[in-house]
């Protein structure tokens, strides 16, 4: 199968799933509940209250200890921004496949359309549609380039919409980075903010269309994501697990709340002290469901180091090699496919010859 043969529209109206998008059974194992997830009010953090500061870094550190992700509200978004982003998602995904492969995501890039990814994979497909999106902050408006280089000016409000988004996503990730910092104790509550001021981030547009064996396929396979924090905005259908106490969890939706987990980059950060969520996205039979994820990633070539604080102490020893976001994304886009065993395997690769060149 190649992406120009991967249709939704005709697959979802088949009775059987083709078997390349059948996952194995661990893989599959249904939901064994909802997951019960803190759920932070950055409110008090965002006005500068310092009591109410740290009864939210509390709850974010026993989570990201525990499973790594967590709920935000009163994120300070612009009100309808969420749902206007959530619905130009729904209109680009509603343009004829002709128009959306115009954006088509070119071999050993992460940027543009992918359905079922049977670009890159042969079994396991994911059942879902994704746009991807390289964002940074400030001027040139990369998302509106991108898709006005690929789609012409004809849906303009998509890119305007994205960029307004990740703009609101960004100054939020820059927030959490400061929390974070908190949470662990660091002297320098800004360590974290500082490390990612510079950054950019992956922007995911998810739209998983109605699966007619939602026990045998996935939206999305078990993983970890390779990135640093992820801050995901689901709509409200379920759909979301993340693994936890030995099974599968749901993360149900809830009005005016964000996802925020923890990626493998941001553990290595925290010196493995927070743990990488890991996560997946299931399918059902009767709703499209769609979510809007973004990565933020570290400047491609600062190194990975934690904190001193974090590796200080003849008990303390680092968990991870000193490396790069570029050298880790290069891993992700040249064969390696992201799972739950990335940043492991991605060691490894590290110390092997192949990184040399
Ligand atoms: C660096 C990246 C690789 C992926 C996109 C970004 C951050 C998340 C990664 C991904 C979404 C995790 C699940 C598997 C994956 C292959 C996918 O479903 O798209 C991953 C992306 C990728 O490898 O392109
Ligand atoms: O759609 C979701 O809820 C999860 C998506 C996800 O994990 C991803 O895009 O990395
Ligand atoms: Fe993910």
């Amino acid at each position: 199968m190649t992406s120009s043969d991967v249709n939704f529209s005709q697959l979802q109206s088949q009775q059987n799933v083709p078997a390349e998008f059948f996952w194995p059974e661990k893989d599959v194992a249904p939901s064994e509940g909802d997951l019960d997830l803190p759920i932070i009010d950055l409110s008090g953090f965002l006005n500068g209250d310092e009591a109410k500061t740290q009864l939210a870094a509390k709850a974010v550190r026993e989570a990201c200890m525990a499973h790594g992700t967590f709920l935000v509200i009163n994120h300070g978004f612009k009100s309808g921004l969420a749902e206007k982003a959530l619905e130009t998602s729904s209109l680009f995904f509603g343009l004829s496949n002709d128009e959306k492969r115009k954006a088509h995501r070119i071999p050993g890039n992460i940027s543009g359309y992918t359905a079922g990814h049977s670009q890159r994979f042969s079994s396991n497909l994911p059942w879902n549609e994704t746009l991807t999106l390289a964002f940074k902050n400030g001027p040139p408006q990369v998302i509106e380039e991108f898709l006005t280089s690929r789609l012409g000016n004809d849906h303009q409000e998509i890119g305007q919409v994205f960029q307004e988004f990740c703009e609101a996503m960004n100054g939020l990730t820059m927030e959490l980075m400061e929390l974070l910092g908190i949470s662990m104790g660091l002297k320098d509550r800004t360590y974290y903010r500082r490390f990612f001021e510079d950054g950019n981030a992956i922007f995911r547009c998810n739209y998983y269309p109605p699966c007619k064996q939602p026990e045998k396929a996935l939206g999305v396979g078990p993983h970890n994501d390779p990135t640093a924090i992820t801050v995901l905005l689901q709509d409200d259908v379920v759909g979301l697990d993340v693994f936890a106490g030995g099974k599968w969890q749901t993360v149900r939706p809830r009005p005016g709340a964000l996802v925020v987990n923890v990626g493998d980059t941001f553990m290595a950060l925290s010196n493995g002290n927070y743990k990488s969520c890991f996560h997946r996205a299931v399918v059902n039979v009767e709703k499209v469901r769609r979510s809007l994820v973004y990565f933020s990633c570290p400047r491609e070539d600062k190194l990975i180091v934690p904190p001193p604080e974090l590796v200080e102490g003849e008990e303390a020893s680092r968990n991870y090699p000193d490396f790069t976001w570029a050298q880790l994304k290069r891993f992700t886009q040249s064969g390696y496919r992201v799972d739950n065993n990335t940043i492991q395997n991605f060691s490894s690769w590290l110390a092997s010859d192949s990184a040399k060149n």
